[in-house]
């Protein structure tokens, strides 16, 4: 594997840097970015936490809105984030351009409808290739923990659901918690994964957390004052399902915030100390 280092910027005594390579999950060009901590430059292998963003986000916006960097410096956590989806000419898009599908609105599934099939495998992409490429070029180890915002969110606690095993921990900021019932999710799935709706459960949180057999501590936040709370994210149906099952989810209203990065730079702190308890950072 060939991996190209496209930026490098240092930031809180450790290193941002960008990363292009062939995806052969993708099958196109793809860029993610790393955050990795001092003790990761100076040798000393550290654990990963994966940052899944939203709808029209490429690796650059939690990089460099969230404000993450000086906590995971001193908690001594490289941080991954990679692309929202497939990119370049070659990869078919919305035909009418919307931005909640297509191009940065991979959804992190695994399409089976053409002509979305052949590039839009994110799942895979995120669980599988993404983290052998990490592994494999940098100082880390292979204890990671996910979390996201929005429909990062979603891929967050979808993905940790779905493999308790690679991830110690999860958190979400504003998650489409259950995308089979609400119009985002809907969209999407319909499209990438055909009409028959019980193929769509294999990528809803509420769906697997009502069956999971093996829990991941979760930590949710979402502001009351989001604009999509109502209708695409509806985080109180999660919360129903981890009280049935017991699931150690701790979900938090925040008074007055948005669905922005304002609202994540305000708990991300709170986020990577969570992880940091479960990493062993
Ligand atoms: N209408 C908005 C909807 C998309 C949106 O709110 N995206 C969120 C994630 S769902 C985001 O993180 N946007 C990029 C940013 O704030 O940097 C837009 O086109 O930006």
């Amino acid at each position: 594997m060939t991996i190209e280092i496209a930026s490098t910027a240092k930031s809180f005594g450790g290193w941002h840097k960008q990363v292009q390579h062939e995806s052969k999950t993708l099958q196109c060009t793809m860029r993610f970015a790393v955050y990795m901590p001092p003790k990761a430059v100076s040798g000393e292998p550290v654990p990963v936490l994966y940052w899944l963003s939203g709808l029209t986000c490429t690796d650059e916006n939690f990089m460099q809105k969230a404000g993450a960097h000086r906590m995971a410096a001193e908690l001594g956590i490289a941080i991954v984030a990679p692309d929202t989806s497939p990119r370049g000419d070659d990869v078919p898009d919305d035909p009418d351009g919307a931005y909640d599908f297509g191009h940065g609105a991979g959804f992190y599934v695994n399409a089976t409808q053409s002509p979305w099939s052949r590039h839009y495998r994110m799942y895979d992409y995120v669980v599988h290739e993404l983290p052998e490429i990490v592994e494999a070029e940098f100082p880390v180890t292979s204890t990671r923990a996910i979390s996201g915002h929005s429909m990062g969110g979603h891929g967050a606690l979808m993905i940790a659901l779905r493999n308790p095993d690679r991830f110690t921990s999860v958190s979400a900021f504003a998650p489409i918690v259950n995308p089979i019932d609400v119009p985002w999710g809907q969209k999407a799935f319909s499209n990438y994964l055909g009409d028959d709706a019980e193929a769509w459960k294999a990528y809803d949180s509420c769906v697997l957390m009502a069956k999971a057999e093996q829990f991941v501590p979760a930590l949710v936040d979402q502001g009351d004052a989001d604009g999509f709370l109502n209708e695409q994210l509806q985080p109180e149906t999660l919360r129903a399902v981890a009280e049935e099952r017991s699931y150690p989810l701790e979900l938090r209203m925040q008074e007055g915030y948005d669905h922005s990065y304002y609202f994540i730079s305000s708990f991300i702190e709170d986020h990577l100390r969570f992880h940091s308890r479960y990493l062993g950072a």
